[in-house]
């Protein structure tokens, strides 16, 4: 069984587990929910914003704890300030260490989109972010099929949510691609066996027709790749590990900013 597998296996039971202790109606009466949604399209091409998609992200299946000691808030405040045009929060607990909790402190900081890094594999799972404070979610296009695709993305969007498709070949692309999602995400990184090759985003790119968003994900490093990137079509770029890493991710990001 591969890591992301296990990480499916657990998902479901969590949700069912969920749908217990909050039903769709609790969620529906939160606060947030009502909230309208920012538009990431509107904030990835604002002049003053310069594409990064910046995660916070306690720890990882690839690499164990990452950042165990700076808080949600003053990160996702020092990625805003930094420029970022909206900021991604891993809310798995068991595999990621993050929680729904660090979502709604995230919501709290911040005046531009907020994405759920989650595996969603359940509508439920959409209302659940809404009612959290999301603005953007994610599907994986290795975990769902294209009628998953197709249902969840149309239900994201009638909620308001923006949808982000993340996809790591031609395979995957071609058999999820949907008018209902907003932008696509190439997954530099293997979640089989966590290997990381830009080359994934290069060889994607032009095989994504321009009215998505396109986005480059994972092992982003260098302030050079962002340009790299945008030369060869990407608007977006999701950036976690390599600010979280250090001992002041806000410090980070403004350095690597600085160098663009
Ligand atoms: O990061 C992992 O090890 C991982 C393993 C299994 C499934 C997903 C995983 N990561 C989620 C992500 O999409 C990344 O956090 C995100 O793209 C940022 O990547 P990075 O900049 O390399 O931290």
């Amino acid at each position: 069984m591969t890591i992301l597998d296990k990480i499916i296996v657990k998902k479901k039971v969590e949700v069912e587990q969920a749908k217990v202790i909050s039903t769709i109606a609790n969620l529906e009466a939160m606060p947030l929910f009502e909230r309208s949604c920012l538009s990431l399209h509107d904030s990835i091409h604002h002049t003053e914003r310069n594409g990064i998609i910046a995660e916070y992200k306690r720890a990882s299946p690839s690499k164990g704890i990452i950042n165990d000691r700076s808080s949600v808030a003053e990160v996702v405040v020092g990625y805003e300030a930094a420029g970022a045009s909206a900021v991604s929060v891993l809310t798995d607990r068991e595999f990621f260490g993050g929680s729904l909790n660090d979502l709604v402190a995230a919501r709290a900081e911040l005046h531009i989109p907020l994405l759920r890094k989650e595996f969603i594999i359940d509508a439920y799972q959409l209302v659940e972010a809404k009612a959290h404070g999301a603005d953007i979610i994610l599907l994986i296009a290795a975990v769902l099929d294209s009628k998953q695709v197709q249902a969840l993305s149309e239900f994201a969007q009638s909620l308001g949510l923006n949808v982000l498709l993340e996809v790591h070949n031609r395979e995957e692309l071609e058999r999820s691609m949907v008018d209902s999602v907003d932008a696509i995400g190439v997954n530099n990184r293997n979640l089989k066996d966590f290997s990381v090759s830009l080359d994934h985003s290069l060889e994607l790119v032009d095989l994504i027709p321009d009215r998505f968003i396109k986005v480059s994900e994972s092992g982003i490093s260098d302030p050079e790749t962002i340009r790299q990137l945008r030369q060869a079509g990407f608007q977006g770029f999701l950036i976690g590990e390599n600010f979280m890493k250090t001992g002041d991710p806000a410090q980070a990001i403004r350095e690597f900013v600085n160098l663009l």
